[in-house]
Order: C-alpha cells, then structure tokens, then sequence
C-alpha cells in the first residue's frame, strides 16, 4: 500500500468528548449501516462509469506524457499562463498552486521554478482588463478550460484575447499561444479547433467540472507552473487505496460524510472549512463549489422536492480567528468547523525576545511562528469543544503534491457519500442553469427570446434609497 500522510481526527465531534452535541456511539452505528448501503450504490454507479473522478489517480502513461510536452512547449514560448475558466475550470488548479507555490507566488518571477499561473475566473472587466495589462502577450500562453465550451464568462474572455493576440502578434503567433481543454466530443472549442490548429486536450465526460482537477484541467495547468503533477497523483492513489473499505471505522472519506451528515441532522447547516495556512485558502474556495453545487439540491433521487445542502465556508486560520470566530463561538448552534492542519509549515521563524520584562511579549520570545499556529489551531478546537461545538481536523503532515492529492481525493469521494447519504445526486447542478439563461437571453443570444421575455417579467424594477 502506498504511503499516506493525511489523518482526520474527529474527537471533538463524539459525544463522549463534547457532550450532547456530540455524535453518541450508537448514532455512529446506525451511520455505519447507512454508509454500506451507499457505498454498494457507489461501487455499482462506478460500474456503469458514472464517477469517472475515482478512475483519474489511475490516467494512462500515454496521457500524462502527452500533458507535460504540452506543458514543456507552453512553457518555452512563454513565461506566463493564463487560464480562461471558470468554477471546476479553475478552481482546482489554484487551489494547488496556491498551496505549492504561496499565496504571494504572482510576486514572484517566471523562472526555472516553471510558468507564473493567471487564473482568470471572472468576466469583471476591471480584473480582467488590468490582467491583460500587466502581462507581456509576446511571453503569456493562455489555457481556454471550458468542459461545455459554452461558458459565457470564458468564452468571451477567449474572444477578447483572441482578437488582441492577432491584432499585436498575427493569427499563427496567436494560435501557438493557445491550448483548449474541452469535451472530447462536442461543444464550441472542439469546433473551433477543427478549422484552426489549436492543441486541445480532453476532459473525460465522465468528470464534472468540480471533479476535474486530476484530469487534464488542472494537470496542464499545475504542469505549466512546474509542479509535480505524478506526485499529485500518487497521492490521490495513496487515499484511493484507503478509502476503499465499506467500512465507516476502517475509511476515512466514509467517516467524513458521515460526520457531515449525521450533523447536518443535527440542524448543522454551515459546514467551515479553516486551514490554518494562508496557502490552502484557495483549497477552501475549492471545496466550497465542491460542496455546495454538489449538494444543494432541489429533489431527492427519488422526485420528491426536499432542498437540501449544508451551507460551505471558506475560512483561514489564525486570521479569521480575529474575524468570524466570535459567531462560530456563541451564534447559531449550526455550524461544523473542518480544521486543516500542517505538522510542518516547510519554514519557520523564530520569535526574539526584545522585551523580557513585558510578561504579554516575553512568553513569546525563544518559540517561534509555527508554534504559534499550531498551538492556535489546537486552541481553537478545545475552545469549539468547551462549548459543546463540533469539530474535525484534517491532519497534514505539510504542504506538498501528494498530501494535496489525497485531501482532493478524500474530499470528492466524501462529498459523493454525503450525496448517497442525503439521497440527492452530487454529480448534476441543475439549478445554475436558469441564470446563465437568462443572461443569454439579456444578450441577445439566438434562440433565448422567450428567457428575454421571462427576463422583462421577473425584472422587480427599481427601488431606490438612495
Ligand atoms: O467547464 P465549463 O463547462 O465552462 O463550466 C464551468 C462551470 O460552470 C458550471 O457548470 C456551473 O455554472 C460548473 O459546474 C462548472 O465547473
């Protein structure tokens, strides 16, 4: 079995431990049965190749060497990569380079170090626009991710850089500056690609958007940046490896769920997730479309209306100690924290003792910054648990591909539980689709007249305060 650094400590979510807000044993029992019962309705839907994200630890050699030429030829015409898109488009490759290389890594520069990487997942021009500005499009290669390639928010930023790429560098310059990631099979950049010899690589369709940073979406990406995406994969294996066993005690994206669930049972409809490392916000920014467009859901699998979905947050500690804690502390009895928590922060500084004989500094001379943390993130929890208020903890040894692998892994495959626990499907997202028609049909898209109808209907009119 490959080695695994990642633990889930659970303790302050047991009743034996907190109290009456607790999860009893005999509650973690009947949840156990609950689990093996979706777990079978999960080994059959993968049966019929329903959750291809279980299958990409695994890719072919041939892809991923096909991954890292693309990556190697980006990168040497181009210092920069920028990636148009959106949600499960660009979350997960942030998420990861953020962690790897810092949440201050656009400060640094290109180098051997491998490409600097632009997500651009908005279509806000002032974000967009001043992107544009500040990089060198002779030395910028640009990923156009959109599995659908329908996205309005990508494909109009595609459509911009497009222009602007041929205008200043000529329409082959520009079309080596390109790669499109999309459905293998369909949708608008596939169609493009056939009149304009633009490289592109294929999301499986079996792997939703939010599912899709081990496939080619987040791969070349994280490539392009440098970062060892075999590690990445290997530590998603590793926790494939042990999360297979249909038993709650025995593995621990099960037992994940089934905290999740059994609290949000409970009336726990905010589920935080809170690293304590400025580096894995964008993990949590990850986790939270992860979360929520897999369960927040308007029917059970079997049609009847339920709105379910447990509320995510994205939080970092120790900052929002100083933030949102006061709420998590004495609100609503209704929230979950989900702790990140590094045994190694890779570096560390040590605090001096300029000021002996002030008691509220002196205690802080001779330790140093990671102690600090990690005694605030252990501080945290106690004080949560002191107020009968649940937690967990994701233990990581320290930040690095495969340890980022295997919390990815372990989150998706606890999310797919939660949802066959809940009884909702976690692979669908229905309910994002009424907006994007109702802009198509604001826009004058062909074929949306009735959205733009419905649109002029549903318009409230203005009422101004000021
Ligand atoms: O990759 P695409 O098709 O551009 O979609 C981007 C995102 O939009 C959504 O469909 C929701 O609007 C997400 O599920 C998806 O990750």
């Amino acid at each position: 079995m490959a080695k695994r650094g990642v633990k889930l400590d659970y303790a302050y979510c047991l009743g034996k431990v907190i109290g009456a807000q607790g999860i009893a044993d005999k509650e973690l029992v009947d949840l156990s049965a609950k689990v093996a019962q979706v777990h079978q309705r999960l080994g059959e839907q993968r049966q019929a190749g329903d959750l291809g994200f279980m299958d990409l630890p695994d890719q072919p050699a041939q892809l991923l060497e096909t991954i890292l030429e693309e990556a190697a030829r980006l990168s040497s015409i181009a210092d920069d990569l920028v990636v148009l898109g959106i949600g499960g488009s660009a979350l997960g490759a942030t998420a990861v380079d953020m962690a790897l290389k810092g949440a201050l890594r656009y400060a640094q520069p290109a180098g051997p170090g491998g490409m600097r990487l632009f997500v651009a997942d908005n279509s806000d021009p002032r974000f967009f626009g001043s992107l544009l500005d500040r990089v060198d499009l002779e030395r910028t290669a640009f990923a156009v991710i959109s599995k659908s390639g329908s996205t309005a928010e990508t494909m109009s930023q595609f459509l911009v850089v497009k222009e602007l790429l041929e205008r200043r560098l000529g329409k082959e310059e520009t079309l080596r500056r390109l790669v499109f990631i999309t459905d293998p099979a369909k949708g608008n950049l596939r169609l493009i690609a056939k009149e304009e010899p633009v490289p592109i690589l294929s999301v499986p369709p079996n792997v939703g958007g939010r599912y899709s940073v081990l496939s080619p979406v987040g791969l070349l990406p994280l490539a392009c940046a440098g970062h060892d995406i075999q590690a990445l994969l290997a530590g998603a294996g590793a926790m494939a490896e042990a999360c297979a066993s249909p038993e709650l005690e025995k593995n621990p994206a099960y037992m994940l769920a089934a905290l999740n669930y059994g609290f949000y049972q409970r009336g726990r409809n905010v589920l935080v997730m809170m690293p304590y490392a400025t580096d894995l916000f964008g993990l949590a920014q990850w986790f939270a479309q992860l979360w929520a467009e897999s369960l927040g859901k308007a029917q059970s699998l079997d049609g009847s209306t339920v709105n379910l979905g447990q509320t995510p947050v994205a939080a970092v500690g120790a900052t929002d100690q100083h933030s949102q804690l006061q709420l998590y502390m004495e609100g609503p009895q209704d929230k979950l924290i989900m702790f990140l928590t590094l045994g190694n922060y890779g570096r560390d500084l040590s605090i001096p003792d300029l000021y002996p004989r002030i008691d509220a500094l002196s205690y802080l001379g001779g330790r140093s910054l990671a102690e600090l943390v990690q005694a605030e993130a252990r501080a945290t929890a106690a004080a949560l648990a002191s107020q009968g208020r649940p937690s967990y903890s994701l233990r990581l040894p320290a930040i690095g591909p495969e340890v980022l692998g295997e919390v990815i892994y372990l989150l998706e495959l606890a999310t797919v539980m939660t949802g066959g626990l809940l009884n909702i499907n976690p692979l669908d997202q229905p309910g994002v689709e009424l907006s994007k028609k109702l802009s198509y049909g604001l826009m004058g898209r062909k074929g949306f007249e009735a959205e733009a109808k419905q649109m002029r209907s549903l318009d409230a009119g203005d009422q101004y305060l000021i």
